[in-house]
């Protein structure tokens, strides 16, 4: 079963933050995601916080506005002060649980307002929100799959290995950066596709990958399977992830060991995390066509069918630096949905630690490019610029095939369902700078 519904997902419930009770915010009583935050050009240690309208609440300033809680919400409490969140991560789902409960009622248009405990977002700056040990990046998209396959392997677009095991490989943490990244031009080996031999320079096929990013709880230390069933307990919350992909150095470097330089350079997510448990109003059933095959028992689970996906709605805005200097706001380029995902988040825990594995906390999932079924709804330039053939014009009338230096990259997240607020993951934004 996954979560029940409790009474933080009332959605009659308000809160004193008045900014929390607005159509449109992102982060009503109902989220209350996690980030690890200052504030913005002080020295102050980072901290964990948890957002609220247009607010953080600081929580390593809430002391003696926890006295009338659980224990456990108390030590959760504590561990969420720290200047990662890898202690609340690996205290597991009971704690996670206790705190928001704890938070739920501190913030209720009902109890007494602690302005003293909010950090306004404008005025904060974010870190990773926590020391991420591993990253591994899968391919859960069966429309992102096929369509890069087109690209890259004409003759075999989707092997046959895809409907039965979810593809994935080891990806790099140490270039991992919270939203606001800028990062230079990868440069690197690429041949053209009517070359012999390859050259050396900036890539020029640099792209984005809007996928949804798995923030391990708990793990399974002395490496016992997490089992399907009990994968969710597993998972502190998602986030938003944008994989930045040199298209060329990929395409040439990709054989037979899979992504390397072209993915490593850069990878940025947003400062917000929200949890499952905020999620579960907005749980989405797993499709697949009647002539797939059904998965292996190690990837069954109970509550696969009816609720194992996530309605979270994926949209990816550009600005180029001509926008910015205009004063234009970025523009949309793509929406999708995580719930056409062909593998879930429990799926994908599951299947990494089968084999033995270890995942700790604090270690990042990506899901993988999340494109939809139609061309609107592709996760990356390379498939909305059909491999990099018919360029997107933007409403200033330049053009766009692959990202020029200056680009940034925004994504957002958002879940809603009739009757509920919505609740959504904040930006991911992200900036290409010329190569150094
Ligand atoms: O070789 C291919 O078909 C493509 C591989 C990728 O682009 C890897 C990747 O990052 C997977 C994803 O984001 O879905
Ligand atoms: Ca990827
Ligand atoms: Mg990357």
């Amino acid at each position: 079963m996954n979560m029940q519904l409790n009474e933080t997902h009332d959605p009659a419930l308000r809160s004193w933050v008045a900014s929390a009770n607005t159509a449109g915010t992102d982060f009503p009583i109902q989220n209350l995601p996690f980030c690890v935050f200052r504030r913005a050009g002080s020295d102050e240690a980072y901290r964990g916080g948890v957002a609220i309208g247009d607010q953080i609440v600081d929580l390593g300033r809430l002391g003696s506005a926890l006295s009338g809680v659980s224990a456990e919400a108390r030590s959760a409490a504590a561990l969420a002060a720290q200047p990662t969140l890898n202690a609340l991560m690996d205290a597991g789902p009971a704690a996670w649980s206790a705190l928001r409960l704890a938070l739920s009622h501190l913030l209720r248009g009902d109890a007494a307002p602690r302005p003293e405990l909010l950090v306004a977002q404008a005025a904060a700056e974010y870190a990773l929100p926590a020391q991420i040990g591993d990253y591994t990046d899968f391919y859960t998209s069966i429309h992102h799959a096929t369509a890069v396959g087109k690209l890259f392997r004409p003759d075999n677009p989707l092997l046959p290995n895809y409907k039965w095991v979810p593809i994935g490989y080891h990806g790099r943490s140490s270039t991992i950066g919270v939203s606001g990244q800028r990062f230079h031009r990868p440069r690197g080996q690429t041949r053209g596709a009517s070359e012999t031999e390859p050259v050396f320079g900036p890539s020029k096929r640099l792209d984005y990958e809007m996928e949804v990013g798995i923030f391990v709880g708990g793990g399974n230390a002395g490496g016992a399977p997490i089992a399907a069933a009990d994968a969710e307990r597993h998972v502190f919350g998602l986030c938003l992830l944008n994989d930045w992909s040199a298209r060329d150095l990929q395409a040439w470097e990709y054989q037979p060991l899979g992504p390397f330089l072209a993915k490593n350079f850069a990878t940025t997510i947003s400062p917000w995390i929200v949890t499952l448990e905020a999620l579960a109003p907005y749980r989405a059933p797993w499709t697949r066509d009647a002539a797939d095959p059904q998965p292996l028992p190690y990837l069954d689970y109970p509550a696969l069918r009816d609720s194992g996906g996530f309605d979270v709605e994926l949209e990816v805005l550009l600005q180029t630096a001509a926008m910015r200097n205009a004063g234009m706001a970025p523009v949309r380029i793509s929406l999708s949905n995580f719930r056409h995902s062909y593998w879930t988040v429990a799926q994908l825990m599951a299947h990494h630690t089968v084999n033995g594995c270890v995942l700790r906390a604090g270690d990042l999932l990506g899901s993988g490019t999340q494109s939809g079924p139609d061309a609107a709804e592709a996760g990356s330039l390379l498939e909305l610029s059909g491999g990099g053939k018919q360029p997107l014009t933007l409403p200033n009338g330049e053009q766009r095939v692959f990202l020029e230096d200056g680009d940034t990259i925004e994504m957002r997240g958002w879940a809603s369902r009739d009757g509920r607020p919505r609740i959504g993951f904040g930006a991911v934004s992200g900036t290409v700078l010329a190569p150094r």
